[in-house]
């Protein structure tokens, strides 16, 4: 056995508080061999995180991670145009290396800010687990299935796929890597294509993803073509379940928050994408108080632009208390929750906390800065003050991904050039 253990620090517990301790990991298997006082004596090795806070690496509930390809490339525009006008046509013109080089600059950016899980729907999903095999990261994927402008032999093709990626690319990278069958969307996917297919990914035994009640969009035609709202069409199409998640849930009702609760199906909230794209702000506190597990995505960096599960905390805990008019609401132990176990939760992992047995997927985080000054509360500050540029040391499935900064996975200068050449060239083939 092969031991590291992580010394001095202040570390986050799963029940939110914070106590000093070492965290000693079992490099072999992964997982957290034990937390408590003088471990290093029996380590391989020895991170000092004295002055640091160690924290569960932070789960990224939703994403399409290779879409920092497109970061800055259409702003200012809500969802339907900005899908319709600057996304879709451009991702037209995505090759497979494209693809790969995409997620490997997304996932350097994940782990440079401490997140080491995180659920992604794209196309050409082979590639994207390439990169997160390369990186060391966990991962939920999925090929994101969309039949609105298709015919119906290109439709059925593309569930297929959806299907075929699960099935092909779940345990891969020594099991870090799961999946999922992930229709984009209610109305962005046809309703045959939802009966005929959701029961075979059931057999496959695979969660089932998608973007549910993001704007009114959404929401209305579903009312108005079958009468009923989104999540009990979903449910009637079986998409309601206990380990499903969706994301967004903007725009959801007191009926449908219950039939989430009741059915074990989680949501993500993306408050970043939410505010952005002026899609409305999601019930967060109704939903945790009505018992729904609800985790936190960044979405793809397209509509955010960053992928920094920090921001999209904190963006999560004020924008909580607007919504309700309550500063109380969504507050700092309930956006921490959201940002480890909850996501973890939603995407049916068992990360997002740090106890014995647990994968050792884990942060720390350098407290010793300006802004992180005095030390009142940890757990407000990493919901509040925290910075990506905090993280200093990143650890997941027990490797050392990022160590004093410096990532180790992957090489950051020809990650960085690679991918703003292909995201030029990208752009020119679309503009042709
Ligand atoms: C079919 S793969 C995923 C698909 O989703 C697009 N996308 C990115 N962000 C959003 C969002 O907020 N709502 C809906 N769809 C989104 C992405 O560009 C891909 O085409
Ligand atoms: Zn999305």
């Amino acid at each position: 056995m092969t031991t590291l253990a992580i010394t001095g620090g202040q570390v986050l517990l799963p029940d939110i508080s914070v106590t000093r301790a070492d965290v000693l990991i079992d490099q072999d298997s992964g997982k957290i061999l034990e937390i408590g006082d003088n471990l290093a004596g029996d380590a391989d090795e020895t991170i000092d995180a004295t002055g640091s806070f160690v924290t569960p690496g932070f789960v990224n509930g939703h994403s399409h991670v290779a879409m920092t390809l497109l970061r800055g490339y259409a702003d200012d525009k809500p969802l339907d145009a900005w899908l319709q006008e600057d996304i879709w046509p451009t991702e037209a013109e995505l090759t497979p290396e494209d693809v790969h080089i995409g997620a490997k600059l997304g996932l350097l950016e994940m782990i440079k800010s401490g997140t080491t899980a995180f659920a992604d729907m794209y196309f050409m999903v082979p590639q994207i687990a390439d990169a997160v095999e390369e990186a060391g990261l966990r991962a939920r994927l999925g090929h994101g299935i969309v039949t609105v402008a298709s015919d119906e032999e290109e439709a059925r093709a593309d569930a297929q796929e959806g299907l075929e990626v699960a099935e092909a690319l779940d345990g891969r990278a020594d099991g870090r890597i799961s999946t999922a069958f992930m229709p984009h969307s209610l109305t962005t996917v046809g309703s045959e294509y939802l009966e005929e297919f959701v029961p075979k990914a059931r057999d496959l035994g695979v969660p089932i993803h998608f973007h549910g009640n993001e704007t009114t969009n959404e929401v209305t035609p579903i009312v108005e073509e079958r009468g009923v709202r989104p999540m009990a069409y979903a449910a009637e199409r079986g998409m309601l379940e206990e380990g499903d998640f969706l994301a967004h849930g903007v725009h959801l009702d007191e009926s449908e928050i219950g039939l989430l609760a009741e059915a074990g199906t989680s949501v993500i909230h993306c408050p970043a994408s939410n505010m952005k794209l002026a899609s409305g702000i999601a019930p967060v506190q109704r939903m945790l108080d009505a018992g729904v597990t609800v985790g936190i995505g960044t979405d793809g960096a397209a509509s955010n632009n960053d992928l920094s599960m920090l921001d999209e905390t904190r963006d999560a805990a004020m924008i909580g208390k607007l919504k309700d008019g309550d500063a109380s609401a969504v507050d700092a132990e309930s956006a921490v929750h959201m940002m480890t176990q909850g996501s973890a939760d939603a995407i049916g992992l068992e990360s997002g906390r740090l106890e014995e047995g647990a994968p050792a997927d884990l942060a720390v985080i350098d407290l010793e800065q300006p802004h992180l000054t005095p030390h009142h509360d940890l757990v407000s500050h990493l919901a509040y003050a925290t910075a990506a540029a905090d993280v200093r040391h990143t650890i997941c499935d027990g490797q050392v991904l990022m160590r004093d900064r410096d990532v180790l996975t992957l090489e950051e200068e020809s990650v960085r050039t690679a991918a703003g050449e292909a995201a030029m060239a990208l752009v020119d083939r679309a503009a042709n």
